[in-house]
C-alpha cells in the first residue's frame, strides 16, 4: 500500500508489501559498546577470547565506532525517495534491534514487509542466520508483521553495475603504466569450510555465487583480465578449517605488477573493509612494494539503490527449504 493510504484502506493491487525492512548486521557507535556488541556477535560460537580482543582493538582504533550503521542510514535515505513504501531498519547484533523495529512496525499497522538484507549471498552466516533472527524477533512481538526476505542479488545487474563502476575507479587510481596488467583480487568474508559445503540448496552456493559475481563484474569491465577470489576476516577457533587463502597471504604470492582489491562479498565499506583491507592488506602490499587500490563496495551507488525498488517489484520470492544453509553446531559459553 502507498505511504498515503490508511492502513485499513484499499488493497494494494500492484505490490504485496506495505513496508520495506532493511536488515543488517549492526555495529557499535561508541567505545563502551564495542565489547557488548562483540559478545552479541560471537555468543555460542566458540570464538577465542584473544581473537575477540584483537577485533576490539580494530574497532577502538576507529574511535569505537563502526561505519556500518551510518551506511545503513545513508542507504535508507537514498532508497526512500525511490519507492512507495515506508522504510524501517533493524539489526542482528546492535541497536536498532530487529525486535524493537518489528514492535514499531506492528504499532504502525504494518502487516507484511519485504526484507532487504545487506548481504547478497547464501550460507548460514550470510542468509539463514538473518532468517532466524527475523523469526525470533517476530515471536517476541505480538502482532508482528509477516516478513518476506527478498531474493539474493549477487548477480543482479544493479549490484554488478555498481561494482563495475567502483572497480574501474580503483583501476584509475593505480599508476597508469600498471593499469592494463593489474590483477583483480575479489574478497569475501571467510566462513568455516563445513558452512561453505552446506551453503544453498545443494551445497557450495556461497563460493559459487561469489565466483559468479566476480566473473560478471570482470566481463563487464571488458578486456582480458585475470582475477582471483580470496578470503578475509577469518574468525573462529584456530583448529576449525575456514576458506583459504587469506587475502594477505595471497598478496605475497601474486605475480602481477599491481592489484585492485574488490570486496565483492560486502555491500558497504564497514569495519571488515576499512580495517581488514585498508589497514591490514594495505600494509602487506606496502611491505611488498605492490601498488594496490581498493574498490568501493556498492554503498549508495545509484544502480544499487534502484535495484532495491526493482527487487520489490518482482514476484514474491519463494521461501527456501528448511534444509538450505543449515546452522553449524552451537557451542555454549
Ligand atoms: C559470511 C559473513 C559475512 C558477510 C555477510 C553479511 O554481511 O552478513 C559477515 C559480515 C560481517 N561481519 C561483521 C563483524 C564480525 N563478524 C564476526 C564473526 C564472524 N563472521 C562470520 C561470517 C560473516 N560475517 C562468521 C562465520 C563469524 C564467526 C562467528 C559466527 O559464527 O558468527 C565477528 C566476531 C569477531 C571476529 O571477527 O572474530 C565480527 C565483529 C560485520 C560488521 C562490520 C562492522 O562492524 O562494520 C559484518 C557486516
Ligand atoms: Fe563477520
Amino acid at each position: 500500500m502507498r505511504k498515503d493510504t490508511p492502513a485499513c484502506g484499499l488493497i494494494n493491487v500492484m505490490g504485496t508489501y506495505d513496508a520495506l525492512l532493511v536488515v543488517s548486521f549492526g555495529g557499535p557507535e561508541k567505545p563502551d559498546d564495542v565489547m557488548p556488541f562483540l559478545e552479541n556477535v560471537v555468543r555460542g560460537r566458540g570464538v577465542p577470547r584473544e581473537r575477540l580482543l584483537e577485533v576490539e582493538a580494530h574497532y577502538q582504533r576507529f574511535g569505537g565506532s563502526s561505519p556500518i550503521n551510518q551506511q545503513c542510514r545513508d542507504l535508507i535515505a537514498a532508497v526512500e525517495p525511490t519507492i512507495d513504501l515506508p522504510v524501517y531498519w533493524g539489526n542482528r547484533n546492535w541497536h536498532p534491534y530487529l525486535e524493537d523495529t518489528l514492535r514499531q512496525m506492528a504499532a504502525d499497522g504494518v502487516r507484511k514487509a519485504a526484507a532487504f538484507v545487506t548481504s547478497a549471498y547464501s550460507s548460514y552466516s550470510a542468509c539463514r542466520q538473518y532468517l532466524e533472527d527475523i523469526s525470533l524477533a517476530r515471536t517476541a512481538v505480538e502482532g508482528a508483521p509477516e516478513v518476506v526476505k527478498l531474493r539474493h542479488y549477487f548477480d543482479h545487474p544493479g549490484f554488478v553495475a555498481a561494482m563495475v563502476d567502483h572497480t574501474r575507479e580503483a583501476l584509475d587510481r593505480l599508476p597508469a603504466e600498471h593499469r592494463d596488467a593489474a590483477r583483480l583480487v575479489f574478497t569475501a568474508h571467510s566462513i568455516p569450510i563445513s558452512m561453505a559445503r552446506t551453503a544453498g540448496p545443494s551445497g557450495g552456493a556461497y563460493e559459487a555465487q561469489l565466483r559468479q559475481a566476480a566473473s560478471l563484474i570482470t566481463a563487464e569491465l571488458g578486456g582480458e583480465r585475470e582475477w582471483d577470489l580470496v578470503w578475509q576476516s577469518r574468525s573462529g577457533p584456530p583448529h576449525i578449517p575456514w576458506l583459504e587463502p587469506d587475502v594477505c597471504d595471497h598478496l605475497a604470492e601474486i605475480d602481477a605488477p599491481a592489484v585492485v582489491l574488490v570486496p565483492v562479498g560486502f555491500v558497504s565499506d564497514h569495519m571488515e573493509v576499512v580495517y581488514d583491507l585498508d589497514v591490514e592488506a594495505a600494509e602487506v602490499a606496502g611491505r611488498l612494494g605492490l601498488p594496490l587500490a581498493r574498490a568501493a563496495t556498492a554503498g549508495t551507488h545509484p544502480r544499487f539503490v534502484s535495484m532495491v525498488g526493482e527487487l520489490l517489484a518482482e514476484p514474491e520470492p519463494i521461501m527456501c527449504a528448511a534444509t538450505c544453509c543449515p546452522a553449524p553446531p552451537r557451542r555454549h559459553g
